[in-house]
Parts: C-alpha cells; structure tokens; sequence
C-alpha cells in the first residue's frame, strides 16, 4: 500500500468486488489496498473496464464488498446513513438521467445536496437555502434556477448535479467523470473548483479520462483489469511511466519545455504516441508563430 503524505482519509484493505451475480457474476475489484491523504486531490484513471466507477462505489459505500473500507478511520459500514451522507458526498457518471429529477428545478435538484442536513418533513433552512446559492452560483448555474432540470443540456445538467455536491458542504467529495459533456472554459472552472477544496482541506478522489487534467492531481491511482497497478504522485515519472503501460504505450507523457510553465503549473502533456514519436517540436499553438508547447 502507497502511503499517502497526509493522514488518510479513505482507506482500502483487500476491496473486492463481484458484480453480476449467480453464474454471470464477475470479479470487477481484485483485493485493492489503497490509501487517500486528507486534503488531497486524487485521480483515478486506467482503460475503460477497469474498474474505476465501481472503486468509486465501492469507496462511497454504494456497493457490496469484501474487505475493508475506512471513512476517516471508522469502517464505512459503522457510519450512521446520514452521518456518512453528510461527511462524503457523491457525483455519479452520466449526467443521472435516469434519476427520475426531469419535472424537478434546478435549484431543487440542487436541495438534494441538503437531505443529509434536514429532519424529516423539516423544509429547507436558510443555512439550506445560502448553501444551496453559494453552490449554484459556483458552477455558474445560478441563472437557470427555476429551470426544469429535463430541460437542460447535457453540460448544464452536469453543472446542476455539481452544485449538487457541492451543497452537501462534504469533506470527502467523490467525483465519477465530472468532466463528462463540460466545455473547455467550464473544465477548466472545474480544476480552478478542486484546487479551492483542497485549499480549504477538502479531499477530492475523480475518475477521470481527460489524463491532461488528471495530470493537474496530487496523486493518480491507475487501475486496469480490476487491480491496483500503480499509485504515486501526478509529477513521478514512476507514474507516468506506469500510465504509458496500461495505456499498452499508445500514449505518451512529455515534459513540457521551462518557458511554457507559468508559476504552478504542471509541466507534462499526454500526447497519441504518434504524435509524441514526431522528431521535432510539437506545435500546437493556435495563433502567430512561436507561441506552441515545445515538447
Ligand atoms: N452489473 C454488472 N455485472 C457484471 N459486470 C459488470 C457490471 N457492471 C459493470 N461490470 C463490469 O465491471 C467492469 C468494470 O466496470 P466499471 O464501470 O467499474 O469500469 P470503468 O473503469 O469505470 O470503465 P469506463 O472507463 O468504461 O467507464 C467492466 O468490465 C464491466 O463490464
């Protein structure tokens, strides 16, 4: 098990995971050991099957498993529901289309975020109502308030199911593909978001596909065929070696040369290993001559 810099946060012993059941049951999570420091940001990436989302299920509690769990040291399964619900907070992949929140606004769909806060058939406190704002204004989807959630693109919706989590106010937030259907200016809202939590000592655990952001992540755990292939620091080149290898090489992680590094920035690219194979610069700069990456 990789130990983390921070004292763990969520823990994993021997997790494993059949799904399927009876004859068609599959072993999808093969007894992962795995620590997540407080205060971190980690990215969970590998080929698709791997076994990502279910890890994230598993880790949130949304699963059977075998082994053992642990939520700021208590086992998972030792939380009162809706002490846990408010402690780690959870964005499923796919936009949840299938939650049933059509004929629901935005800013409702946005109070589920708040159900681990309320009592029962108690309406909305204004500590509700101010989390909820602060949430939706957060993910730019403030505007949209009284919107029917059904009505909404596949990115607006995927802002709302956001402002969702974040109005959990949670210290653990579980990310499954947040990217998923976001442009490129409201992506990079995202990574600006995430560096705030942990700024505040949020932990962040995300699966993702877009490895240029990833790579942006304190650490990477890499996963492929339902085990644990490697995980280490974002900047290790151990990881980005092992990053190329369960990608079978069809990528490539290049340094970025010093002069296209801004204070803070992260200094690697994933490229397609043809392109990262071209013997000369990798130009993909968008206006005038000279203002490419240089890799
Ligand atoms: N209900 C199920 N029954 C049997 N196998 C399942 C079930 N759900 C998922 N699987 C299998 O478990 C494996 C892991 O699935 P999972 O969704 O965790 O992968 P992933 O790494 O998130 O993939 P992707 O990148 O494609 O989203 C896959 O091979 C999938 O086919």
């Amino acid at each position: 098990m990789n130990t983390p810099h921070t004292t763990p946060c969520l823990t994993a012993h021997g997790l494993t995971v059949e799904l399927g059941g009876g004859r068609a049951g599959r072993l999808v999570l093969k007894g992962l050991d795995l620590a997540i420091g407080a205060g971190r940001w980690i990215s969970i990436v590998g080929p698709n099957g791997a076994g990502k989302s279910t890890l994230l299920r598993a880790l949130a509690g949304l699963l059977p498993y075998q082994g053992q769990v642990r939520l700021l040291g208590r086992s998972l399964t030792d939380w009162p529901h809706k002490e846990r619900a408010r402690t780690l907070a959870w964005l499923a992949q796919g936009g949840a289309s299938d939650m049933g929140a059509d004929d629901l606004t935005v800013r409702d769909v946005a109070m589920l975020g708040r159900l681990p806060h309320q009592g029962w058939i108690a309406p909305p406190s204004p500590a509700d109502h101010a989390a909820v704002e602060a949430a939706l204004r957060q993910t730019h989807a403030w505007d949209w308030r009284d919107r029917p959630f059904g009505a909404l693109s596949g990115g607006e919706r995927q802002r709302v199911l956001l402002a969702r989590l974040l109005a959990v106010q949670a210290q653990v937030l579980l990310m499954d593909e947040p990217l998923a259907n976001l442009d490129p200016p409201h992506q990079a809202d995202w990574l600006a978001l995430v560096r705030e939590l942990v700024a505040q000592g949020r932990t962040v655990v995300s699966v993702l596909h877009e490895l240029n952001v990833a790579l942006h992540a304190d650490e990477l755990i890499i996963l492929a065929e339902g085990g644990l292939r490697h995980q280490g620091s974002a900047t290790a080149a151990s990881t980005h070696r092992a990053l190329e290898a369960v990608f079978e090489h069809r990528i490539s992680v290049q340094a970025l040369t010093a002069w296209y590094r801004p204070n803070g920035m992260p200094g690697w690219v994933v490229l397609p290993r043809w392109q990262a194979a071209h013997p000369n610069v990798v130009n993909v700069c968008s206006t005038g001559a000279d203002s490419g990456a240089h890799i």
